[in-house]
């Protein structure tokens, strides 16, 4: 570093005032170049600067979230009323109960570690990433890597992930209302003077972490990291917190309220009955409690979270990568998905097949992204670069082309991959098959205007010698209005309507083979200058011809689409491509039904938004529209009382993510800008994704209500066992350890597993469920009742009937009335796996994890009634093996009599229905 360097350093240390230093010096100081750091500075300055990343808050500490579970109201008297029974000397009762506590508090902690890593999980494979450019390769890494002095390329939709001065910019614009709170684009330059005490939001030589690039392109010098950068500066009061509680969690935690209360006002009930009925006082405020304890569903919060991150990873499984917990129920509600078509529900793997061009017809042979293939003119291969409009057309088509080919090594051997547009991407090969392989031996690119979906042009300035040209490519029916001449017989002619009229046909013509299509065109320009000069460049075009590519549909869409007609859901394309391209696929693909309307973007601009909204029940297609669309479109079918999904890619498609009920980014080729807007991410672009994420979302909801039912039935049905028995003035049916070892086996390990039962087979041919329709509807509340109730009865059942054939064995009468319990509910949670069948409809063994769970439980429960030691301290005793039968018989009887009742309406049913 040379002395002027140091001395800039030294003032710089004081100031930070990146922005009114040149980038050359900037590089300087940094020790960095345009080439970009290597491998080892980039490993020191990891070490020197730490990560870039914002700090995040205080963590919750596994020990203070181990505490949390013994903080309740409940346990803590319990805790209170077994210390109290400690000092009268009743220490096993103490021991046991502590015990049982422990073992109750550690399972609550370990589900809440799990949901907690679960979560964690999510979040990272959530996480930004950065282009950086590192001994001459660009590469993408977590943009939690970057260091000081890297060399990061953005893009239109990138989010700016560290602070960094601007070496090159072209058509940078960025938003950085994150920061300064101004929603207007700010432009950015390279060069710009920028005094050293103005405001950030005037430092245009610079970007900031955490703000959008809207469009354009950059090449930046990382000068801040992490807590270092401006928004790191006031990070403590930018941290977005995201919404990670569901509706249906809010729900179950004021439902959880309210049981408490209902928990703890029938536990009242039952110890003032019992001592009302001579039961000893301090006995009886022990069971009590312990019932309490037993009958708070404190654990339905974990669990609903557990179902919910273990779904969520299952759904990762199939590509589906969830952002917005909440979105994971919504997606079971989803009427209407709505869904881009290229790469999406086609392959987006492009195969130019036909070309248009000095009013002939040509074709290309091969297929994929193969370079080997021919041009063919009525059936003869022909020289292509020997005809000047096929030369033009393959010259701007390599040119004007930000895509690069591989070629990768594969099981199949050698296979060519394409990074970047695949639309690119195809005419690369097409050139390469011309013969005109290496563009930049022949053109110098000078400066280029993006592709945007709204303009649906790219273009280049290119000089080859001292000609100067404008090469552009882009939707044919655009470029032909840009175009003042044509290409014919080598001159460039003035474009007659006639001609336009031929094109355009010609152009139909391919839409209508589902061939996706763009038109090649130029512009001379007399220097550099004269081409930076004008306003608008894209104008007055020479127009060369027509390239028609293959894009065939995916082949797993045309299951997912029907899977979706199945469940009730509407599917609808949304794309930027022709309308017959559109209609085609459509039909092929089966979303376009005989009397479905397809509508373009230009009759959208036409209709008012009631309009839109009236007849959005019948549209299936939009064509040529532009991201803005989409907004109008998801709020129209909002309108028609529909719950949509939506997906997009670009930055302009954001705010119909955002506006739909559930957002979908393209995980491969989306932006920044539209993932953080969404709640879904496809990771592998899919339609089917979608499709699968639906399905996982109706499975969750589900499996939450299946341990709803079956926490909540189990609960009823202790509390009435109780209740009652105390009512009658019967002796206590069941001690209070037992009470408490019950809850422990039922609630613990079965009512996970049903956190991952399958889904029921018929789960995608059910209507799409509503959204606001309660945990509790469709009868759950009735079955829930039902089944704790007929628990509770035949648990009295047997324990009066043991009461009475051993008239001096309370204790045999206990256990017995502890195995009913106990044993009730193990056979009750195969029942609650099914929301309409009963036991019978879903084999038994499907669920693994279900059925080791039960009998670990079942495990843990018999210990208790044969393990001499557990005996002693539970005061049990063995029932015979006739009051085994016994036991077994009647714990049976809730599920087999509800589910025996409704096999039996069912066949009443058909019975009616074949009457008639
Ligand atoms: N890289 C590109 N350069 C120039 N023009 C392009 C490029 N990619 C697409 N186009 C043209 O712009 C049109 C609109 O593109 P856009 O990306 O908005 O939608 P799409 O890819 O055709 O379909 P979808 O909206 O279903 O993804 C395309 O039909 C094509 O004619
Ligand atoms: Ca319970």
């Amino acid at each position: 570093m040379d002395y002027e360097t140091r001395l800039l350093k030294g003032w710089l240390h004081l100031e930070k005032n990146w922005h009114a230093l040149a980038a050359k010096d900037c590089l300087a100081i940094l020790e960095s170049q345009p080439s970009g750091l290597d491998e080892d500075q980039v490993r020191e300055r990891r070490a020197n600067y730490g990560a870039n990343q914002l700090v995040e808050g205080a963590k919750v500490s596994l020990l203070t979230l181990f505490l949390n579970q013994f903080r309740d109201f409940m346990t803590i008297v319990l805790l209170a009323a077994t210390l109290i029974s400690g000092l009268l000397g009743e220490y096993t009762d103490a021991i046991t109960i502590i015990a049982i506590i422990v073992l109750n508090g550690v399972l609550g902690f370990v589900q809440e570690v799990k949901a907690e890593r679960s979560l964690a999980a999510l979040k990272e494979l959530t996480a930004p990433t950065a282009r950086v450019r590192r001994a001459g390769k660009v590469d993408t890494v977590p943009a939690k890597d970057l260091v000081p002095g890297d060399i990061i390329l953005l893009e239109g939709g990138d989010r700016v992930p560290a602070d960094g001065r601007i070496l090159t910019a072209s058509g940078l614009d960025v938003v950085e209302a994150s920061l300064t709170g101004e929603s207007v684009p700010v432009s950015k330059q390279a060069n710009a003077f920028v005094d050293p005490v103005s405001p950030l939001g005037d430092r245009i030589n610079m970007v900031y972490m955490g703000t959008l690039v809207t469009r354009g392109k950059a090449e930046v010098l990382v000068t801040e990291t992490g807590m270092q950068t401006e928004m790191g500066k006031i990070a403590g009061l930018m941290q977005q917190s995201e919404e990670m509680l569901t509706p249906l969690q809010k729900r179950l935690d004021d439902l959880g309220k309210v049981l408490v209360w209902l928990a703890v006002g029938i536990t009242v009930l039952v110890v003032v009955t019992g001592i009302l009925h001579g039961q000893n006082l301090y006995r009886m405020f022990l069971a009590g409690v312990s019932l309490a304890v037993a009958a708070i569903p404190e654990g339905l919060p974990a669990i609903v979270t557990i179902a919910l991150a273990l779904g969520v990873q299952r759904m990762i499984k199939r590509h589906a990568i969830v952002r917005k917990l909440p979105s994971v129920e919504t997606l079971g509600c989803a009427t209407v998905v709505c869904s881009d078509k290229t790469g999406t529900l086609t392959q987006n793997r492009m195969t130019v097949q036909q070309v248009w061009a000095d009013g002939q017809w040509f074709r290309v042979t091969g297929s994929g992204y193969n370079p080997i293939g021919e041009f063919v003119y009525e059936d003869r291969p022909i020289q292509p670069m020997r005809r000047p409009a096929l030369r033009w057309l393959n010259e701007i088509a390599a040119t004007c082309n930000n895509a690069v080919m591989k070629q990768v090594a594969t099981d199949e051997g050698e296979a060519w991959e394409c990074h970047g547009d695949p639309t690119e991407g195809a005419l690369l090969v097409m050139a390469k098959k011309a013969g005109f392989g290496d563009p930049d031996a022949v053109y110098e690119r000078i400066d280029e205007i993006p592709f945007d979906s709204d303009r649906k042009l790219m273009s280049v300035l290119v000089r080859r010698g001292d000609e100067v040209f404008l090469f552009t490519k882009g939707a044919p029916d655009v470029l032909l209005e840009r175009s003042k001449f044509i290409l014919t017989g080598g001159k460039e002619e003035p474009i007659s309507s006639g001609v336009k009229r031929q094109i355009a046909a010609a152009n139909e013509h391919m839409a209508k083979a589902a061939l996706r299509n763009l038109a090649l065109g130029y512009r001379r320009f007399r220097s550099v200058e004269a081409a930076k000069a004008e306003r608008h460049p894209e104008s007055d075009l020479v127009f060369v011809g027509l390239c028609g590519m293959m894009d065939p549909p995916r082949e797993e869409v045309f299951e997912a689409i029907r899977k979706c007609h199945q469940a009730g859901i509407r599917t609808v394309m949304i794309t930027g491509d022709h309308q017959e391209t559109a209609t085609t696929i459509a039909r092929q693909l089966d979303i376009l039904p005989k009397d479905g309307v397809v509508v373009t973007g230009a009759e959208l601009d036409e209709m008012a938004d009631q309009e839109l909204a009236r007849r959005a029940n019948d549209i299936y297609v939009y064509a040529r529209v532009s991201p803005e669309h989409k907004l109008r479109i998801v709020k129209a079918l909002q309108a028609r009382g529909h719950i949509v999904a939506m997906t997009g890619d670009g930055v302009n498609d954001a705010p119909a993510i955002k506006q739909a009920d559930i957002g979908i980014a393209m995980g491969m080729t989306g932006t920044d800008v539209a993932k953080e807007a969404s709640a879904l991410v496809l990771a592998d672009d899919n339609f089917a994704t979608i499709v699968a994420a639906v399905e996982e979302g109706r499975g969750i909801y589900d499996n939450i209500k299946k341990f709803i039912r079956y926490v909540l039935a189990s609960n009823v049905g202790e509390m009435v066992t109780m209740f009652v028995a105390m009512l009658a003035g019967l002796p206590l049916p069941l001690v209070p350890i037992q009470i408490l070892w019950v809850n422990l086996v039922t609630d613990g390990l079965p009512a996970i597993a049903l956190g991952v039962d399958p889904a029921e087979k018929d789960i995608m041919s059910r209507p799409p469920r509503g959204v606001n329709e309660g945990v509790f509807a469709r009868g759950l509340s009735v079955k829930i009742l039902s089944r704790g109730i007929l628990i509770g009865a035949v648990t009295l059942a047997v324990f009066i009937w043991a009461l009475q054939t051993h008239p001096d064995d309370l204790a045999k009468a206990q256990t017995m009335a502890y195995a009913t319990l106990t044993m009730s509910q193990f056979i009750l949670v195969f029942d609650c796996r099914s929301a309409e069948g009963g036991i019978w409809k879903r084999n038994l063994f499907e669920n693994t994890w279900l059925v080791l769970a039960v009998l670990c439980s079942l495990g843990l429960f018999l210990m208790t009634l044969y393990v001499p030691a557990l005996v002693e301290v539970f005061g049990t005793e063995p029932p015979s093996p006739t009051e085994w039968g016994i036991v077994v018989l009647a714990a049976a009887v809730p599920t087999l009599a509800l589910s025996l009742r409704r096999a039996g309406r069912k066949a009443l049913k058909t019975k009616i229905a074949l009457g008639r």
